[in-house]
């Protein structure tokens, strides 16, 4: 195992997630908030999905919620919000990685897993096993967000509830205006590229300003 926090565009690749239920939505969740296209195959859909997919009005209860759900055995393909969830329910097929850049296995039956693992594999396409840390090319970190800025606290699988311990005290550390301060840096920089045609003066200025706001940051809060 050697993993590298690379930071991926989500909105330039196509996800899937085989299987629909709590752990499937998790997954689901963090990816929507990175902007991804996602497709969702399972049988039966939690609810949460169906909604994220636009194919189900939120609802008080649980029995409404059961109601929603389509005849077990149909096969339909709906689609949501242009871009973002599609949900297919029925059991995974070979066929659902055709035209797929990674995937995450969660449907906690180790056969289906191991399936859909090793038929990733084969094609070359990075996959996730949500309960078999061993078989991913891929693992989730826990994930702060404030505007621009994302941090990743992986724990190499070593121990999950470690990694939410962290990203909580780091989410407590953050400064305040981190989102304005990143805002500001990110116009300024598209404007020095432009105006500033002096690499090494560009720098300075870049780095002045980065480190003014931040000191402002500091004295301010
Ligand atoms: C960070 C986070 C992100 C997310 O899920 O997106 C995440 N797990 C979270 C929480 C969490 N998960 C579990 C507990 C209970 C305590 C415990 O078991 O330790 C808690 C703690 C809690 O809930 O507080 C149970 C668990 N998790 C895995 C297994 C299987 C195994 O280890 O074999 C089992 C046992 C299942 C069972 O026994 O049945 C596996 C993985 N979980 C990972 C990620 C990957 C490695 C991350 C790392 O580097 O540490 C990896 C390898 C695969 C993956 O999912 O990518 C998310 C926090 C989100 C947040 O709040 O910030
Ligand atoms: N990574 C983590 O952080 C973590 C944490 C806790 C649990 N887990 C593990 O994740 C797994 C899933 O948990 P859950 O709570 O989401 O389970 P769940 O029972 O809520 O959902 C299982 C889903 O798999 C679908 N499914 C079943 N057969 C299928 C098939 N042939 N093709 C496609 N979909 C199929 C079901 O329709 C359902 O949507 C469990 O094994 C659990 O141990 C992982």
């Amino acid at each position: 195992m050697g993993y590298f926090p690379f930071f991926m565009d989500m909105e330039r690749l196509q996800g899937l997630i085989i299987g629909g239920g709590n752990i499937a939505a998790e997954k689901l969740e963090k990816l929507l908030l990175a902007g991804a296209s996602l497709k969702v195959v399972a049988p039966e859909i939690k609810q949460e999905i169906l909604v994220a997919a636009g194919v189900a009005e939120i609802k008080g209860t649980a029995e409404q919620q059961n109601a929603d759900r389509e005849p077990e055995g149909s096969e339909c393909t709906e689609q949501e919000k242009p871009g973002r969830v599609e949900v297919i329910r029925r059991e995974y097929r070979t066929e659902d990685l055709d035209e797929v850049d990674y995937v995450i296995a969660a449907t906690g039956i180790r056969e289906i897993n191991d399936k859909v693992c090793r038929e990733a594999k084969q094609r070359r396409i990075p996959v996730n096993v949500v309960d078999d840390p061993e078989n991913c090319d891929f693992i989730f970190p826990s994930v702060v967000r404030r505007g621009r800025m994302v941090v990743g606290v992986s724990t190499g699988g070593a121990g999950p509830r470690v990694a939410v311990r962290l990203r909580k005290q780091i989410e407590e550390m953050l400064p305040g205006d981190i989102e304005e301060i990143l805002d500001i840096l990110a116009r300024e920089r598209i404007r020095a590229k432009k105006e500033i045609p002096d690499p090494v003066q560009r720098r300075k200025y870049l780095m002045d300003l980065a480190d003014g706001l931040l000191a402002g940051l500091k004295h301010g809060k």
